[in-house]
């Protein structure tokens, strides 16, 4: 049976006077590829701190795997199964590419050879195995998006939230990319996925919300989301072909 992994109920998030996120409200499927777009501002990464602990909402719930996050810090959602990247990879430059994913796995284990065995795994999964024992303030933009999916995959996530992974990368970088990331859902893992490049969100995406000016525009399929004319005024621009 499918069921929620995730809920959002009527999330808000003010700074002030300015309105970030205004009463947007959906739900994630277990093993779902979650599509959350919308014009820089919309509110997508605010969204993403309200649901990983980084931000406490104005107002509304976050609900995952059946238990309300909200106050719980963005470590204890980590433990939960929730674990997110960065718009801005800032991985730890002067550690090797190794001990950044050990980082990630010291989440789920105490024991240093385990987490050793754990990151190497993961390095494996996302082709950085020969990179290992380099710095990885080193690496190319390329190779660090790859990290970043490695460290958060070696806290074994039940959902992962991609804030732009796909940012700044080539075609055949991105294609990689998806493709590691259509593993991991074949896998058993769920993925929500900020993203700009419409390519991307259209050929890997289940559903899409869309956000404008901190509210929900929209949500649907790829197809239902790329001929909505709400969308298309809003975002993706009227020369959009889908
Ligand atoms: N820490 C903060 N303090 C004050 N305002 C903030 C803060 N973080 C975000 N905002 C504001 O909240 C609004 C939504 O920003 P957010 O970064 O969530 O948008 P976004 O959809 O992720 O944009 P982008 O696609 O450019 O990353 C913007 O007006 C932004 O200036």
């Amino acid at each position: 049976m499918i069921q929620h992994l995730l809920h959002i109920s009527h999330v808000s998030k003010h700074f002030g006077g300015n309105v970030a996120v205004s009463d947007v409200s959906f739900s994630v499927d277990e093993k779902e590829i979650f599509g959350l777009i919308g014009p820089n501002g919309a509110g997508k990464t605010t969204l993403f701190n309200c649901m990983t602990g980084f931000y406490p909402a104005t107002a509304g719930d976050v609900i995952f795997d059946n238990k309300k996050i909200n106050a719980l810090r963005p470590d204890e959602v980590c433990r939960l199964g929730m674990v997110r990247t960065w718009q801005r990879v800032k991985p730890l430059g002067t550690l090797t590419v190794l001990e950044n994913v050990m980082i990630g796995a010291f989440a789920i284990t105490n024991a240093t050879r385990d987490a050793e065995a754990i990151a190497r795994e993961n390095l494996q999964a996302v082709g950085l195995s020969d990179y290992a024992d380099k710095l990885a303030g080193s690496l190319p933009i390329g190779l660090k998006k790859k990290l970043e999916l490695a460290r958060v995959l070696a806290t074994h996530p039940k959902m992962l939230l991609l804030d732009e992974i796909c940012g700044g990368l080539n075609h055949t970088e991105t294609d990689t990319i998806l493709e590691i990331i259509r593993r991991v859902r074949k896998q058993g893992a769920t993925i929500v996925f900020i993203e700009h490049d419409m390519k991307a969100v259209t050929s890997i995406c289940d559903r899409i919300v869309v956000l404008n000016s901190g509210e929900k525009l929209a949500e649907g399929t790829p197809e239902e989301i790329t001929n909505n004319p709400d969308v298309i005024a809003a975002y993706l621009g009227g020369g959009y072909n889908a």
